[in-house]
């Protein structure tokens, strides 16, 4: 694709929706307004207030239920909590239609305090792959076009648009979040379909195994949100072959990076074990799935001429990509497992960035005035209701 760069003046709204996160901003900003869990969470009225409230006409209480989004959706003890993105892919089934369709509401209107209709948005997802690829793509156009009322609108894979935040075009982007890990072949932009590989190993999975380790260490299980803190303040991945680590042993560096405090105030000590131990789960075991394995899988699916520009620009990306030693761990175990003529150039391109690239790479791309020409209009949205499968398929990326 030719890029024009020219500045575009007309803000564009940037979503990114993970399966644990939407990163929600303006084009332009170096960094999304708002990362909220992608959940939403409904809350049934206590029905002892209820049988009090039909004697009192207390009206407050006569309330049926409660809705909640984002943060405030997870905080909810006796909630109903519905995540309409399931590792990675926008679910298409009820109650999760109705709930991504109320986020994307609430995003536009309370999070961005967006109140005009008409403005353009740009949409970064993982796209599933085969045939219900493009169904969830008319479908949340759908939404965008029929309920947001947007202007225009441009849907992205998330991991071009990770690989444009780098500055680069071409490379295998290697992306982990919070419910897929995948490896994608991006050509000139573009991502090649038939060469990405996925695996439903990611952070959720990380978090899962700590709360376990943790779980039989303390004698007590500790929520989710705990060990997803502690996840990311102490875990980082084991360079490559070093098993063995005593399971008592302590980190010999330094006594911040493994200490955590517990909700109830106690600070302790997470053993070197446990630290890498939770995250090996992305380098699996024999014959398991891996972060490494579907590398080599999707450079062994694109054509010879193209390896070598692959593995040269290999781009870790996504909120799992920020455990400390990854970058390493990948270089290493790839340049083990290629052909010696590859091997030689491996590259693993770890971005400070990386975080929250598929969003700064859509913030980027929607700032150019090529963002205009590729998007989706709403005359040609309204001209192509007969067939909006058809006008996704031809004109999203
Ligand atoms: N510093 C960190 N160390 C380890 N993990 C981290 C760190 N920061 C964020 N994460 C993890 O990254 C995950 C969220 O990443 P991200 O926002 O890219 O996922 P997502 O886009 O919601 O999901 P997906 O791409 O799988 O649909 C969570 O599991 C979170 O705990």
């Amino acid at each position: 694709m030719e890029l024009e760069c020219t500045m575009d003046e007309q803000d564009v709204v940037v979503l990114d929706t993970g399966s644990g996160f939407l990163k929600v901003g303006f084009s332009g900003e170096d960094a999304p307004r708002a990362v909220l869990p992608t959940a939403m969470a409904t809350a049934m009225a206590d029905e002892s207030r209820e049988d009090e409230a039909a004697v009192t006409g207390d009206s407050a209480a006569q309330k049926k239920s409660q809705v909640f989004y984002g943060e405030e959706a997870i905080l909810q003890e006796n909630a109903q909590i519905t995540r309409p993105v399931q590792r990675g892919e926008i679910q298409l089934t009820q109650p999760e239609k109705e709930a991504m369709e109320n986020l994307l509401e609430h995003v536009f209107r309370n999070v961005l305090g967006v109140e005009q209709e008409d403005l353009p948005c740009l949409i970064a997802d993982t796209m599933p792959l085969g045939q219900s690829s493009y169904a969830t793509r008319q479908w949340i156009a759908e939404v965008m076009f029929e309920k947001i009322k947007v202007k225009s609108l441009a849907i992205f894979n998330t991991a071009a648009l990770s690989l444009f935040s780098t500055g680069r075009t071409r490379g295998l982007v290697v992306e982990s979040g919070e419910g897929i890990t995948q490896a994608v072949p991006v050509f000139e932009g573009y991502a090649i379909p038939h060469a990405i590989f996925k695996m439903k190993v990611a952070g959720h999975d990380i978090t899962q195994r700590l709360q376990s380790m943790m779980a039989e260490e303390l004698g007590t299980k500790q929520s989710h949100r705990t060990m997803q803190a502690m996840k990311e303040k102490v875990c980082f991945v084991a360079p490559s072959g070093s098993g063995g680590i005593p399971a008592d042993a302590l980190d010999s560096g330094d006594e911040e990076a493994r200490s955590f405090e517990l909700p109830d105030g106690q600070i302790i000590q997470v053993k070197e074990k446990i630290r890498t131990g939770a995250t090996e789960i992305l380098f699996g075991g024999e014959g398991e799935a891996s972060m490494p394995k579907i590398c080599l899988d999707a450079i062994n699916t694109v054509d010879l001429d193209f390896r070598q520009d692959l593995v040269k620009s290999v781009v870790v990306a996504g909120g799992t990509s920020m455990l400390l030693n990854l970058a390493p761990r990948l270089r290493s175990e790839l340049k083990s497992t290629l052909s010696s003529e590859l091997s030689k150039t491996v590259e693993v391109v770890s971005d400070s960035q990386r975080r929250f690239a598929a969003w700064i790479g859509g913030s980027m791309f929607a700032s150019l005035s090529t963002f205009d020409q590729v998007a989706i209009t709403k005359q040609e949205y309204e001209e192509g209701k007969s067939d909006v499968r058809g006008l996704v398929a031809r004109k999203t990326f």
